[in-house]
């Protein structure tokens, strides 16, 4: 079931409105708990478009936005940048997007994006797709990635690490608490990680007895 956007909201918020009904997967996890590798993988298979609220971000940094000063130092402190600038990128990003159905991922990472976001938006997610994964582990991904992000050094990984522990977990407990978490273990290879993944994607109808 998708959720329709609420239009009185989205008026005020500036964003044009489309009664747009839109299924959300919210996809979270400790910083390199393999988001980002997971949700190519559901892209190609389920048909999702993949939302990045930190690629987002990192986007407006390049675009020259009057924001991209404020995001660029709060990326390279490992803090949440205010609600409302990371919820007017997702809005815009579903809104100019032709697919109906999204993984909206890194978000929301602390109880203001979660409650700005519903209140917003309207939307609610189908489910949160939550990787568990030890911080050792997403310690040592982080330290080899090699894409270039300012924020992959082990002092700003250390604060990113600190800021999902206090803020973000908070929220995956909110949803846990309202039976929406769907739990993978993230701490095995790429592809039995998808493996786990497909099961949770894949409607029981469709599931094949082993
Ligand atoms: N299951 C896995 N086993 C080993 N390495 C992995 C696994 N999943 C992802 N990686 C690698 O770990 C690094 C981090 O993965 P990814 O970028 O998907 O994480 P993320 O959760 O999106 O991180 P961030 O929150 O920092 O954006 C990448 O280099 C990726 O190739
Ligand atoms: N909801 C969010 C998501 C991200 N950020 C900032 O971007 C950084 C990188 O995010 P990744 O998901 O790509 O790791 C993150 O550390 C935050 O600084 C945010 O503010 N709000
Ligand atoms: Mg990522």
């Amino acid at each position: 079931m998708g959720t329709v956007v609420d239009a009185a909201n989205k008026e005020a918020n500036g964003i044009a409105h489309t009664n747009k009904k839109v299924t959300v997967v919210f996809v979270l996890g400790g910083p390199g708990s393999g988001k980002g590798t997971q949700c190519a993988n559901i892209v190609q298979h389920f048909g999702y478009t993949h939302l990045s609220a930190g690629d987002l971000l990192r986007a407006e940094i390049k675009s020259g936005s009057e924001n991209g000063t404020m995001i660029q130092n709060m990326i390279k402190e490992g803090k949440i940048v205010p609600s409302e600038v990371t919820i007017k990128l997702l809005q815009r990003a579903i809104e100019e997007n032709g697919n109906d159905k999204f993984l909206i991922d890194g978000f929301p990472r602390n109880e203001e994006n979660r409650a700005a976001f519903e209140a917003v938006t309207g939307i609610e997610p189908e489910f949160v797709l939550f990787f568990d994964c030890p911080e050792e582990e997403m310690e040592n991904r982080l330290l080899s990635r090699n894409q270039g992000r300012e924020d992959d050094n082990i002092e700003t990984i250390r604060k990113r690490f600190r800021v999902y522990m206090e803020s973000s977990v908070p929220v995956i407990e909110y949803y846990n608490a309202k039976g929406k978490v769907r739990k993978i273990d993230a701490a095995r290879p790429i592809e039995e990680v998808f493996e786990a993944v497909k099961a949770v994607f894949t409607p029981p109808s469709d599931k094949v007895a082993a």
